[in-house]
């Protein structure tokens, strides 16, 4: 590894037309293209370290170029002079003296941030020869703690607890996975439930989704009250009582509104109440929490850092913690999130809502049982069902349960044909030129 050096960063706007059939709909975003800025990391030594950030169409033109600028802090750098010293490479990134005025740590700019350094760890597990999940799992406590950034957060955990964590997670940790290679790590899909999708499809998709072993199934909210209720009870009557039924309302309402609609909501007995409203809004969760009991309160996918999720858990503001593995930088920051939710004593449940974003979380979430948390009680990975034929290592689920990648690195490789086919503007998926000025508006 010591002579691996990373010689060319390639970057590309992906995009993929999912809003012709309102795949990734919800009360907020109706016309979501599920879109990345992607990162091709490559070596001397060949192989390459691939890294993606989520976006939603227009606007993925503005992260890549963020990324390009960033990924000139790579090039020409050993893989061994960033890993040996993972968190001063992050701290590197978010601090850069003029690029940090753009965030700090939030925005496109912590976008980008995330896809770059992801596609160092795609790289580095690659070496290694172990899916991310294994790398991590088996690192000593030193070298993941020297992964995180404590600044901001050492007020909530101190460097010691978080060791403490670390260590502690050790024991068992075979048991641990024999049961995972035995059962997989329980999850929940929201393919069934795009707040687009009409009475009748929502009601074959849950058909076909208690087929296929499905017992935890997510809604999309936040549209006319009674609309809500209506799919609502649709959804009931096809899965009953007996299975989970999450919603989402994607940030549509005010406080007040909020409490007012779950409590409206309460008859479907979600079994959580996802991002009601402002993902910025910490003590606006927090009211809402105290006001809508027992119903749980869940956000994560739209908090800029850890910053944001210390704040959200000091403040009593959440009962599930949805970490996104590529709003924030990358894996070294969701390990501080993982570390400070276990201190919390917080289920997490990350999103997964997006091109890349199962592949990726999955890592996240196994780590996360084998050595942090050391629970599953609460606990379930988002799925949905689409786009994963493009990549090379694609989840792999069994009724209702992933299963634990195998191949070394990040899962998040995409083929070079689909990268050719999706990349905007030129790519043939997007020839038509109504399907352009669909973006440029
Ligand atoms: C626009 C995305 O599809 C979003 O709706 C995803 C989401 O909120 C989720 O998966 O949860
Ligand atoms: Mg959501």
């Amino acid at each position: 590894m010591n002579d691996l050096r990373i010689e060319r960063i390639r970057t590309i706007d992906l995009r993929f037309p999912t809003s012709r059939e309102a795949i990734g709909s919800d009360a907020v975003n109706k016309d979501p293209d599920y879109s990345a800025a992607y990162c091709i990391l490559e070596t001397n030594s060949g192989l390459e370290g691939h890294g993606l950030t989520f976006t939603l169409g227009r606007g993925t033109d503005i992260v890549v170029q963020a990324l390009d600028y960033l990924a000139r802090t790579v090039k020409g750098r050993t893989l061994s002079s960033i890993v040996s010293n993972f968190a001063a490479f992050s701290r590197e990134l978010t601090d850069e003296s003029q690029f940090r005025w753009l965030g700090p740590e939030k925005g496109v700019i912590h976008l980008a941030t995330g896809a770059l350094i992801n596609a160092v760890w795609d790289l580095y597990a690659k070496v290694e020869g172990k899916p991310l999940w294994k790398l991590l799992a088996e690192m000593e406590t030193e070298q993941l703690l020297s992964a995180v950034d404590f600044r901001y957060i050492d007020d909530a955990i101190s460097r010691d607890e978080a060791k403490a964590i670390l260590d502690a997670g050790k024991a068992g940790m075979s048991e641990r996975l024999a049961q995972l290679q035995a059962e997989g790590y329980p999850a929940y899909t929201t393919s069934a439930g795009w707040f687009g999708f009409s009475d009748e499809k929502i009601r074959r998709l849950c058909r076909e989704g208690l087929a296929d072993g499905w017992t935890h199934f997510k809604l999309k909210v936040g549209g006319d009250p009674a609309d809500d209720l209506r799919r609502g009870r649709i959804v009931r009557e096809e899965i009953g009582w007996e299975n989970r039924m999450m919603v989402d309302a994607n940030q549509k309402w005010g406080v007040a509104e909020s409490i007012d609609r779950i409590h409206q909501l309460q008859e479907l007995e979600p079994w959580w109440m996802e991002e009601p409203t402002s993902p910025d809004d910490i003590l606006g969760h927090a009211r809402i929490r105290r006001e809508c009991k027992p119903t749980r309160i869940a956000t994560g996918e739209h908090c800029h850092n850890r910053v944001m999720f210390k704040q959200l858990m000091q403040a009593e503001a959440i009962d599930v913690c949805q970490i996104d593995s590529c709003r924030v930088a990358g894996v070294n920051e969701n390990i501080a999130i993982l570390l400070m939710a276990a201190k919390f004593g917080i289920p997490v449940c990350p999103h997964a809502g997006g091109v890349g974003l199962c592949e990726y979380v999955q890592h996240l979430s196994f780590f996360d049982y084998l050595r942090v948390s050391r629970s599953l009680e609460n606990r379930v990975i988002e799925y949905v069902d689409h786009l994963h034929e493009h990549f090379l290592h694609p989840v792999r689920i069994r009724k209702g349960k992933y299963l634990l990648p195998e191949a070394p690195g990040y899962s998040i490789q995409i083929y070079p044909e689909s990268l050719e086919t999706y990349q905007y503007p030129g790519g043939a998926a997007w020839a038509e030129p109504s399907y352009q000025e669909q973006h440029v508006r």
